[in-house]
């Protein structure tokens, strides 16, 4: 059953691409915005609409109760995030939420699949760009159906990395994060980056425009396109701490190859985050 998940794939395709218009035009209009865990976590009646919608139509194409989903948004109203062997939709509706309320240019749907908890594909409509980026676990990545590769370069003196602050403003951690960025910046490589969205940030290593993207305090709908598109991209995810990735720690690099990953992990501070898949605590 080499191809049993070509439907789902294609499927993902065009509702990313119907979800990213959505977006567009939401964005042309008065954008209300609430927050979530704290007061720079925002969220809009986008995010929640477009959710809404990706969810509605794979129920629809995919029928009710076979398949489960991961949403950002069904999450943070209190369902499980919780992997099972079951056919898995994560999504991510609009990544780079804070972009979009501010009319800063990277905003991306991020669609993936998975399977007994391994990653069959992943879908990333960087949606102001229309950029179409695409991989499915052995076949290769896409953008615009054109196939993507990630840089060659193995001398970090000539690489750009890409980082992300997030939406915790824990000073210790944040004190953590700058610590980091300006070791690495002054290892010293061409260029430090960042998109505002995790999706868009490792479609941008999966085309070889950058060597390496790392975060801590991502989720796994963040980053879980990615991971399929930077891998079939031929490049390489790890635990910020050199250990196997893992979807659900909330902490990851992606990078071209092991070399510049390895060379990032030594400057790395690490700080804790509680797990996507933690038991939600009683209050
Ligand atoms: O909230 P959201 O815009 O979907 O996703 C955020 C973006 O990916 C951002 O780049 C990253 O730094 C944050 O950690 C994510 O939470
Ligand atoms: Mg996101």
């Amino acid at each position: 059953m080499a191809d049993q998940w070509q439907e789902a794939y294609d499927f993902a395709v065009q509702v990313a691409r119907a979800a990213g218009a959505v977006i567009r035009k939401a964005g042309e209009c008065e954008i209300k915005v609430q927050t979530k865990s704290c007061t720079v976590d925002l969220v809009t009646q986008t995010d929640e609409r477009v959710e809404k919608i990706i969810i509605g139509s794979l129920k629809e194409q995919f029928g009710e109760g076979t398949h489960c989903f991961i949403g950002e948004e069904s999450v943070a109203k209190g369902e499980p995030c919780i992997l099972t062997d079951k056919p898995t939709w994560i999504i991510d509706p609009v990544d780079g939420t804070t972009n979009f309320v501010h009319g800063f240019p990277f905003v991306a749907v991020s669609i993936a699949f998975a399977v007994n908890k391994e990653l069959e594909f992943g879908v990333i409509y960087s949606c102001l760009e229309d950029k179409m980026y695409k991989a499915r676990k052995g076949r290769g990545a896409f953008c615009d159906d054109e196939p993507i590769q990630v840089s060659d370069v193995k001398d970090i003196h000539k690489s750009i990395i890409i980082s992300e602050h997030g939406t915790d403003r824990d000073k210790q951690k944040v004190k953590k994060i700058f610590s980091t960025m300006q070791k690495i910046l002054c290892i010293p490589v061409h260029g430090l980056r960042g998109s505002g969205t995790a999706a868009t940030n490792m479609c941008l290593v999966a085309s070889g425009a950058t060597e390496a993207f790392f975060e801590i305090g991502i989720h796994c709908w963040d980053i879980a396109a990615g991971a399929v598109i930077v891998k079939e991209a031929g490049g390489v995810l790890l635990d910020v701490d050199g250990g196997p990735f893992d979807l659900m720690s909330r902490r990851m690099i992606s990078a071209n190859n092991m070399v510049i990953a390895e060379r990032i992990i030594k400057e790395i501070e690490i700080f804790d985050s509680v797990r996507d898949d933690a038991p939600i605590q009683k209050k």
